[in-house]
């Protein structure tokens, strides 16, 4: 249900800025608007106005704008108060808005009601989050795309083809002695498979996009003294690791944000792994372990000069099945080599300098498409793990329904199940609790 009392919050960011904007929504705002600008009207143009206090004192001279319901951005009427961006001088303008009635407006209030007033759907109100949140360009540019609808646009053409395909299977229900071999004769296995097909497309899709918003956990592992602290610190442009001679330098890991071609990347530096009875040491290489365990991909750094050792094999062996992982064969300027890239099957080899910082271009190159990450990110959805899981659970009841050896009832409850799932990406299912989690995380006057 909607709420309809009055709600008005600060809708700029805090601190000093050229303009500031307080904006009111609520279900009729003739009154309060009249009490604000002394005008007896809604000014559905921009407006030059006074915003008076109590006593008709001008408390700031604004732009006053309304957007009268239902087409504005929550489906209420709208009023937004374009003043001078300062703290101060926003709280007066808000105090003055509660005193006329007014409710301070819960975190993503407002995008809340558009929501409940399908001015969007869920999927779209979490894309204005992530728009916001995006930290990166690409993030901005696959969460615009979300919010455009694009995400939704995918999820219900999957919907519509599971809709039909139950209406098919499902008539056939009160028509038992027809239900052999109906799902042959039908074709509806065929659909079943094309459905599945696209559903893992979109699924792609949308992993691509958590990437993203996510940003991509990147470690860098090897023997002691290879080189993972100087690369870190070349990648990074300082010197956020400790460098030196000494085999077992690093101990904890260390985190450094760093943005190739707008995808958000963290890179952990981590202890070199070798056997050790050094107390601390062997922490560290836990720490190591540990931090493979949560890495979107791994760089395995080989001093080239030794070459791989089976250690390193050793090594590989033991990585977490699926991660992805790039081979950097450093400290090339020792051998008088120049950096490359070789290309053998499907595993990338990296030789260069993480002193000298040769080569660490074509790491730059070669990462994002290592990782997973498609450049380009054309037909990429921002998405969260909600909508993953989702999708995951639609795909395992597909499978489930591919299994039905012509049990026409069976089929039909995983169709729908599969549907339900896909429904609660865009909303159409949801509940009080999983609303109040997503709209709590959004921003005040959003
Ligand atoms: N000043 C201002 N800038 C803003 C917003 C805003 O609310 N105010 N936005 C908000 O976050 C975003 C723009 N999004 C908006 C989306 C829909 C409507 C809206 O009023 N929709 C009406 C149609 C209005 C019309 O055509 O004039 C509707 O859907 O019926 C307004 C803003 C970003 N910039
Ligand atoms: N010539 C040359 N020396 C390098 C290169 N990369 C690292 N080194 C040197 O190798 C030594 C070890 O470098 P680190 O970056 O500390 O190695 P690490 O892998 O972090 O070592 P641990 O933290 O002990 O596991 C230092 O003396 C570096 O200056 C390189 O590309 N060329
Ligand atoms: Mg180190």
């Amino acid at each position: 249900m909607v709420n309809t009392d009055t709600i008005a919050a600060i809708a700029t960011a805090h601190g000093r800025g050229g303009i500031g904007v307080v904006r009111v929504s609520g279900e009729d705002l003739r009154v309060f608007a009249k009490k604000i600008l002394g005008k007896n009207s809604l000014p559905r143009v921009a407006t030059l106005s006074d915003f008076l206090g109590a006593d008709g004192e001008v408390i700031d001279q604004g732009i006053a704008l309304s957007f009268p319901a239902p087409h504005s951005y929550t489906g209420q009427d709208v009023l937004e108060l374009q003043g001078h961006g300062g703290d101060a001088v926003l709280r007066r303008v808000l105090s003055r808005c509660l005193e006329l009635g007014a409710r301070p407006a819960e975190p993503g209030e407002f995008t809340q009601r558009a929501f409940l007033n399908d001015k969007m759907d869920l999927a779209q109100a979490e894309s204005v989050a992530d728009l916001i949140d995006a930290a990166t360009v690409e993030a901005a540019k696959t969460a615009m795309r979300s919010l455009r609808g694009e995400f939704s646009h995918a999820i219900h053409q999957l919907v519509d083809a599971l809709t039909s395909l139950r209406m098919l299977v499902e008539a056939t229900l009160d028509f038992p002695e027809e239900e052999i071999d109906f799902l042959e004769e039908s074709n509806a296995l065929n659909q079943l498979v094309a459905i599945s097909a696209q559903l893992d497309k979109v699924f792609h899709q949308a992993k691509q996009g958590s990437l993203l918003r996510e940003g991509l956990h990147i470690v860098l592992i090897g023997q002691p003294n290879v080189g993972k602290s100087s690369l870190l610190n070349q990648l990074a442009g300082e010197e956020v690791s400790i460098v030196t001679p000494v085999a077992g330098t690093t101990r904890d890991a260390i985190r450094q944000h760093i943005e190739i071609e707008g995808v958000a990347l963290h890179f952990i530096d981590t202890a070199g792994l070798r056997e050790t009875d050094e107390e601390v040491e062997k922490i560290g290489i836990a720490r190591t372990w540990s931090a493979i365990q949560q890495a979107n991909a791994a760089l395995l750094l080989i001093d080239a000069a030794k070459g791989i050792a089976p250690v390193d094999l050793d090594i590989i062996t033991k990585l977490p099945s699926g991660l992805p992982l790039l081979r950097v064969f450093n400290k090339v300027d020792l051998l008088g080599q120049e950096p490359r890239v070789d290309v053998v099957g499907g595993t990338v080899d990296i030789y260069l300098s993480a002193k000298t910082g040769a080569g660490v271009d074509l790491l730059h190159e070669h990462l994002l498409r290592v990782v997973g990450w498609q450049t380009g990110g054309e037909g990429v959805f921002i998405a969260r793990e909600r909508h993953l899981s989702a999708l995951r659970v639609a795909k395992e009841r597909l499978t489930l329904a591919a299994t039905c050896e012509g049990r026409v009832e069976f089929f039909a409850e995983e169709l729908r199940l599969a549907q339900n799932a896909l429904s609660s990406i865009t909303g159409e299912f949801t509940s009080d609790d999983l609303l109040g989690e997503i709209f709590s995380r959004f921003c005040i006057g959003k």
